[in-house]
């Protein structure tokens, strides 16, 4: 049997009195990277957070390792990183990282690890003010590369980067996962989906296909994603 990093099952959230997440039932397993695709609004960010375990949950149950979410064992396991970076603007990127280095118990050797895994060794002098939005989202990877985390969630992380980048990122997501980490990556954009191990489709806070890119062409007969998605989102409305 695959051990689980996440256990999601009966998942509900009630957010401003609106159902946001509606019985969701998933895994998401150690060495895949695992995509959660979906519509502006439809929940992702809200299911991220019950899974690092800021989020209160109406019913259901989340656990990550064994444990329930936002449990204070699990803390430095997980590595998250928001839609908005995290970073200290008048610290440089290297100053950045030494302080989260610091408060993480993590030696230099990590800053100088992370640093080269999101591809910034240039810009470490650089003060995080100065940096453009793409540089400073890696800024915020780095970070929550640093305390080597078994579980990295990621919120939208290739917004805005150009395509160059967003090959190597998700080239780095792959790295992690083969190491052992499970990978948890959120995006909107459709053909980010061909990049990922498993997929999750999402829509209006359900989950509407849980399979493999390949899996999920065979069963619609689709020639991509979007219209996979498309054609699901057709199948459940009839
Ligand atoms: N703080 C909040 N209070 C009440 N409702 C909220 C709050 N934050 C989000 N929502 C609602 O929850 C739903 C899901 O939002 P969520 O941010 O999880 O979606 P998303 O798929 O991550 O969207 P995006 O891709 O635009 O970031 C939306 O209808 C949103 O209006």
């Amino acid at each position: 049997m695959v051990k689980s990093g996440v256990e999601v099952s009966g998942l509900r959230v009630v957010r401003g009195g609106q159902e946001v997440l509606r019985d969701l039932t998933f895994s998401v397993v150690p060495g895949e990277v695992t995509g959660l695709l979906g519509p502006s609004g439809c929940g992702k960010t809200t299911l991220m957070r019950a899974i690092v375990g800021v989020q209160r949950i109406t019913a259901g149950a989340v656990t990550v390792f064994g444990e329930p979410a936002g449990a204070a064992a699990l803390r430095p396991r997980i590595g998250y990183v928001t839609q908005a970076p995290s970073v200290y603007d008048d610290l440089t990127v290297a100053e950045n990282l030494s302080f989260f280095a610091s408060v993480l118990g993590v030696g230099q050797d990590r800053v100088d690890a992370c640093v080269r895994v999101v591809d910034l060794a240039a810009e470490r002098g650089k003060v995080a003010s100065r940096l453009s939005g793409g540089q400073r989202s890696r800024v915020s990877l780095a970070v929550a590369l640093l305390g080597e985390p078994a579980l990295i969630v990621l919120d939208e992380p290739t917004v805005g980067l150009d395509p160059v980048l967003r090959r190597d990122l998700w080239e780095t997501f792959h790295a992690l996962a083969d190491e052992g980490a499970a990978v948890f990556v959120s995006s909107h954009v459709m053909d980010e989906a061909t990049r990922c191990d498993r997929l999750l489709l999402m829509r209006e806070g359900r989950i509407i296909a849980d399979d493999t890119p390949a899996g999920l062409l065979e069963k619609t007969g689709a020639d991509d994603i979007e219209t996979a998605f498309l054609d699901l989102v057709e199948q459940a409305a009839s």
